[in-house]
């Protein structure tokens, strides 16, 4: 099995802040991971390192067999997808839905001269079919509700046929339909065998989808633990990231947390 990506004792610094301390983390073709952990953990560092948006201070990188600091990043990037709510805010508000999924073939937001094949098209309207949302294509981002925002950006996401995807905080500020509808979606996603690996960012054990195989928990950027779910997302692993006695449920698929004592 090949891996799709590989931090090898990474650390970042800015000032006197340590944002990750010594990670490591091997991601392989198939798996899908869920990083977790409180607010301040370091998962969105992760995340930028995991996009080539962002250098590590000590340590190496590696990504779908290069490595960042010795590849040009931007053939690199187009082969990750990406979605997070930084990416969101950059969004044109009066781009229509399908200009949204078709300019990530360019690796760019708002759509200006460029054109795009009859074959873009297709595969922009089938995500957005996918993702549930092709009702909405012609409409423009500004108008949509936060969860048809997060659709669409998944749709975005996938266009290039991405090797890793990469989604930080997916179901962030839904409510609870939203979220549940998402989820679905999500597992959808990490149970079809020809996405992409996928790392998941969230601070909520309720958003993981089913399908997801590993877990990463994250605490002051340290690792508490990781490696295959079942083994990782453990009352007590998940008591020490957060810093609190919880307990952990998993029935059908689907993961809860909460308080004790
Ligand atoms: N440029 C910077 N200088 C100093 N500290 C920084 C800088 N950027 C981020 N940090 C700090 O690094 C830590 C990790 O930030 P990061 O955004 O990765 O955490 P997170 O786990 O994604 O948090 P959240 O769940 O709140 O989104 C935070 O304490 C943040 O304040």
């Amino acid at each position: 099995m090949a891996s799709v990506a590989e931090l090898a004792g990474v650390t970042v610094r800015r000032g006197d802040a340590v944002l990750l301390d010594s990670i490591s983390l091997i991601v392989d073709e198939g798996e899908r991971w869920v990083v977790i952990g409180p607010n301040g953990a370091g998962k969105t560092t992760l995340l930028q390192l995991l996009s080539a948006q962002m250098y590590p201070s000590d340590g190496v990188v590696g990504l779908l067999g290069e490595v960042v600091g010795a590849v040009d990043i931007f053939e690199l990037r187009p082969r990750i997808g990406l979605t997070s709510s930084a990416l969101a805010h950059r969004i044109p508000d009066h781009e229509t839905v399908r200009d949204v999924v078709l300019s990530a073939a360019y690796a760019i937001v708002g759509r200006w001269r460029e054109e795009y094949d009859e074959y873009d098209v297709a595969r922009a309207d089938e995500l957005l079919a996918s993702l549930r949302v092709d009702h909405l294509a012609d409409r423009t981002f500004g108008t949509l509700s936060e969860g048809e925002r997060k659709r669409v950006q998944i749709a975005r996401s996938l266009m290039t046929d991405p090797e890793l995807l990469l989604l930080d905080e997916p179901a962030g500020g839904l409510d609870l339909a939203g979220r549940e509808a998402l989820v679905q979606t999500l597992s959808d996603l990490c149970l079809d065998p020809d996405s992409p690996a996928t790392v998941l960012v969230t601070h909520h054990v309720e958003e993981i989808p089913d399908g997801i195989t590993h877990c990463l928990l994250l605490d002051h950027g340290r690792v508490v633990a990781e490696g295959p779910i079942e083994q990782t997302l453990t009352a007590a692993n998940l008591s020490a990231a957060f810093g609190l006695p919880l307990e952990v449920g998993h029935v059908d698929g689907r993961w809860s947390a909460r308080g004790v004592g």
